[in-house]
């Protein structure tokens, strides 16, 4: 179990972190997603100690992490793949490791074979592709056996085979009661991987339900309705409260209502119906629409026409676990 409270992170001028709360259950795999520079790797090493709060606290199964006699059998951390010593070998790193924190050599070997590092494990770590630098990094965060794991990018540079060997990874860590926190930019994967988002941007948590709520409540749920009676739909449809919005003649938008009832509706009073077509919303999109004014850094658009600009609330969620 994770516990942020009120997590403040000042760097100068710089607020990267805003006064966060949120709780990282056991049991469960907690997505964190936010765009580049939201705070999400700031948050994540505050509460394995690396960097101070400027205000709040954070807990790791009851304490800080600094107060923990052996926070490596506490919690496994995956914050920079890169920040291993080149001329080691991978065993060499782990045997390191573990001979540093009591951890026995049986277990080396274990963390070797769980992360496919057999055939490489010999080799200096500085040759390591980014995929296999991933694996040892998750092999280390993994090598005390922790209740908790925090996981920043786990995916970045992983194949598909990688990719999918993580997913189920770390489900089944969390099916064994263990707290799993994973930060990641692949939406879709997020949603395969994580029961539970917190979403944060420009520092403040703009999301903390799970995957399912987020995806409920996201505006891109809805019902495509193409009529040529589109107008007279839509006043049948308003009086039910759902949203109509429409952005061609003769098609409608339905916020708020399921296609079963919008086609009733119409058939009670004649209206012809030429496409009824629920539509279902990704992460993505949720995440986007979430995100949309927390994004530091914009692309320009690509292509000579994006798709079409669509204004939608700011959707804000909380609670729910
Ligand atoms: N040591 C530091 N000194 C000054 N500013 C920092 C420092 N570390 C992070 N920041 C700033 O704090 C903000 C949050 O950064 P952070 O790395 O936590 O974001 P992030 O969500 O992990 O981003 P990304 O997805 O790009 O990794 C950014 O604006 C970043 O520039």
């Amino acid at each position: 179990m994770i516990e942020v409270q009120n997590l403040t992170k000042r760097y100068g001028h710089k607020t990267a972190v805003d006064g966060v709360s949120f709780t990282v259950a056991p049991g469960i795999v907690t997505g964190f997603l936010g765009p580049n520079g939201a705070g999400k790797s700031t948050t994540m090493r505050m509460i394995v100690g690396l960097d101070r709060p400027t205000h709040g606290s954070v807990t790791v199964n009851g304490k800080p992490y600094a107060a923990h006699r052996s926070p490596l059998t506490e919690v496994g951390a995956l914050l920079d793949a890169k920040a291993v010593h080149t001329g080691r070998s991978a065993y060499n790193h782990l045997r390191a490791m573990a001979a540093t924190h009591g951890i026995p050599l049986s277990r080396v070997h274990e963390v070797i074979e769980m992360t496919g590092l057999q055939s490489v494990a010999k080799k200096r770590v500085g040759g390591f592709s980014l995929g296999m630098g991933q694996r040892l990094g998750i092999a280390v965060a993994l090598l005390g056996n922790p209740r908790t794991l925090l996981l920043d990018e786990p995916v970045n540079g992983l194949d598909p085979e990688g990719v999918l060997w993580v997913r189920q990874l770390v489900r089944s860590l969390a099916s064994e009661g263990r707290t799993v926190f994973l930060s990641s930019h692949l939406m879709s994967e997020m949603a395969l991987t994580a029961d539970h988002i917190v979403v944060i941007g420009r520092g403040k948590i703009l999301a903390d339900a799970p995957v399912s709520q987020i995806l409920a409540a996201a505006s891109g749920n809805g019902v495509r309705v193409r009529s040529p009676q589109a107008t007279l739909l839509a006043e049948l449809i308003a009086p039910t409260g759902a949203q109509v919005t429409s952005s061609e003649p003769g098609l409608l938008y339905v916020n708020g209502a399921d296609a079963a009832a919008i086609g009733e509706l119409a058939a009670s009073s004649g209206v012809v119906l030429h496409e009824l077509t629920p539509i279902e919303t990704t992460l993505e999109a949720a995440y986007m629409e979430l995100t949309a004014d927390s994004v530091e850094y914009h692309s320009a658009p690509t292509g000579p026409s994006g798709p079409p600009a669509i204004s939608r609330p700011t959707t804000t969620l909380t609670g729910g676990k």
